[in-house]
């Protein structure tokens, strides 16, 4: 277990992570990560690599810096200090819709989607905008059906095309936040509570829908969430945040069992 803020290779290596390959270079590399925004750090000196195929997710206590974690590595924020690697390469200066096309996506806390359109138009606007199409010349008749057909079919949503986004239950819109990243063909994908909000019914399908994602189209995953049981069926690793820091970055069930984690929970048990 870790309790420094950065975590190497190696140490998961020893951590007996079954992800874990020597000779496999990073997807993602961050190395002394920080993020200071009008006198207060935010992040601080964060430093962890992502393997090819790993599922890491992300804990921490509210405001512990997960989601702004994601918005550096994703572009939205820039670092203040720091460097971010995607496959090798520095992206530390690149914008978003560079990381994008590298292969990185990304889903927001909060759902991003609009009320009034249907579940196909969202995929079919997510299509143009990959294409870099301009969404004021947006044609809705007879655009992209086989892409709406496929990503829609995978995230389960195939029998509501034509319902409106507002209708659909919360696990609905989380998969059609799924459905619309898909576009993408993202191979790196940050996850943010990807359950929030969602009924415990539709908890199941919905992890598993993430865990095919990961296991049978091996999509390196990111993911911030707070149900330890969806963690433990999912991930590789267990990043822990604590006032901007990387508290422990371990198997789940070692980190579970850290005291150092239970403290950081002001001794609940996770
Ligand atoms: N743009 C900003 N300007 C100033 N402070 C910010 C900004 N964005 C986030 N913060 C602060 O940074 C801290 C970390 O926020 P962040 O949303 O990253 O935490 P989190 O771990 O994702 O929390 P939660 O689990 O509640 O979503 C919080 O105190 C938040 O108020």
């Amino acid at each position: 277990m870790s309790s420094s803020n950065t975590a190497s290779p190696s140490a998961a290596d020893a951590s007996g992570d079954r992800a874990a390959s020597a000779d496999t270079a990073p997807v993602l590399r961050l190395r002394d990560i920080g993020w200071t925004v009008g006198g207060a750090t935010i992040v601080d000196s964060v430093s962890f690599d992502v393997r090819q195929g790993e599922f890491l997710a992300f804990i921490g206590p509210n405001g512990a810096g997960k989601t702004s974690l994601f918005n550096l590595v994703s572009g939205l924020s820039p670092v203040s200090r720091g460097t971010i690697e995607l496959d090798g390469h520095d992206v530390t200066a690149e914008a978003a819709y560079a990381r994008a096309r590298r292969g990185l996506g990304r889903t927001f806390q909060t759902s991003s989607l609009w009320p009034g359109m249907t579940v196909a138009d969202h995929v079919r606007l997510a299509a143009q905008a990959a294409e870099g199409g301009s969404f004021r010349v947006w044609r809705r008749a007879g655009s992209y059906p086989e892409l709406v057909d496929r990503v829609l079919t995978r995230t389960q949503l195939a029998h509501r095309a034509d319902a409106g986004a507002d209708s659909l239950s919360h696990g609905e819109k989380r998969k059609l936040e799924l459905a619309v990243l898909l576009v993408g063909e993202p191979r790196l994908m940050l996850l943010d509570e990807p359950m929030a909000g969602v009924s415990a019914e539709e908890v199941p399908a919905l992890t598993e829908l993430i865990h095919s994602l990961h296991q049978d189209e091996g999509r390196t995953v990111l993911m911030v969430e707070h149900h330890m049981d969806v963690l433990l069926e999912l991930a590789d690793r267990v990043a822990v945040m604590h006032h901007g820091t990387l508290l422990a970055l371990d198997t789940p069930r070692t980190v579970m069992a850290d005291p150092t984690v239970q403290q950081a929970y002001l001794g609940e048990e996770l």
